[in-house]
């Protein structure tokens, strides 16, 4: 009898401890989402729905054996970058990505968590824009994150647009432009660019909660999913609009301050 089979998908991201970003949120996602993850792992957090206590960045060695050992293996579909830690680990993620062909790159490009803790070093963002934005296939920013990377201030839905622009100039193929830092009192409204000039915004009502922890990991996780399984990207997108607005929506109670996600929402 034929066995079942999954697409293979990539997650390389820093491990939350927490359980409730980074690569946790990541392989949640891509459990719930019918395919199979797989994950490179460049750096530790020592993390709770409080904030991060410590972070330790993996030797390059590590992680080019990890790409490596997928590569000989398996037959990844399609691939996202969540954390990145610094301007090393950042090149050394793009030289694999440009040694292997792992499908549909999704760069997040992950900066600062929820309680502020840094991230992605300062030295790391001129990396990150010059080398890794233009092998996305889609990059999907939140505000602060597309601020940084623009140098542009972005308050308004306008500024959201033109903020997606300027990425596309700077060489990703789509956009999405994630609008949770927006006001308290505004819905939770996203912009998205794509490759041949079509545009559209996605928008949900905002849920007054502070279980937000992990919403950009578990968005770009679902898009890579869909990908994974052959679905458009506009369509992907659209789908992993629904079900981050799900996870928030019937949300669960764990630890304190920012907590989780609920991934089991349908
Ligand atoms: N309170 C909320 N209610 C509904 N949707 C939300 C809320 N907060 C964020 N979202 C949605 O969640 C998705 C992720 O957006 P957000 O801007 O929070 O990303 P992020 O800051 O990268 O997330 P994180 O850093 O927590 O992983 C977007 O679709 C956004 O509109
Ligand atoms: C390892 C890791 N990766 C990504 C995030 C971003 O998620 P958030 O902004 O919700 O804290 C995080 N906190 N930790």
């Amino acid at each position: 009898m034929t066995k079942p089979q999954f697409p293979q998908v990539l997650s390389i991201a820093g491990s939350d401890s927490g359980g409730g970003a980074g690569m946790q949120a990541d392989l949640k996602t891509m459990q719930m989402r019918h395919v199979f993850a797989t994950t490179v792992l460049v750096a530790i957090t020592a993390q709770n729905a409080r904030g991060v206590q410590r972070a330790q960045v993996l030797p390059p060695a590590m992680i080019d054996a990890q790409f490596a050992a997928l590569a000989e293996d398996l037959q990844i579909k399609a691939v996202k970058t969540g954390m990145l830690a610094d301007s090393q680990t950042v090149q050394t993620v793009v030289q694999n990505l440009q040694r292997y062909d792992f499908g549909p790159l999704t760069v997040d490009p992950v900066m600062i968590a929820k309680g502020g803790a840094p991230l992605l070093a300062d030295e790391a963002v001129a990396t990150v824009r010059d080398q890794l934005l233009p092998l996305a296939t889609l990059i999907t920013p939140n505000l602060p994150e597309a601020e940084v990377l623009t140098g542009q201030k972005i308050r308004t839905e306008a500024q959201m647009r033109q903020a997606a622009e300027h990425l596309q100039a700077l060489g990703a193929a789509n956009v999405l432009v994630k609008g949770g830092h927006l006001g308290a009192d505004q819905a939770a409204v996203d912009y998205v660019l794509l490759a041949n000039g079509r545009d559209f915004w996605l928008t949900s009502p905002r849920v007054a909660t502070a279980n937000t922890h992990g919403t950009g990991d578990t968005i770009s996780a679902c898009i890579t999913a869909e990908l994974a399984k052959g679905v458009d990207l506009a369509t992907a997108i659209r789908v992993a609009k629904a079900y981050v607005t799900a996870t928030i929506r019937e949300g669960i109670q764990v630890g304190h301050g920012h907590g989780p996600l609920n991934h089991w929402a349908v």
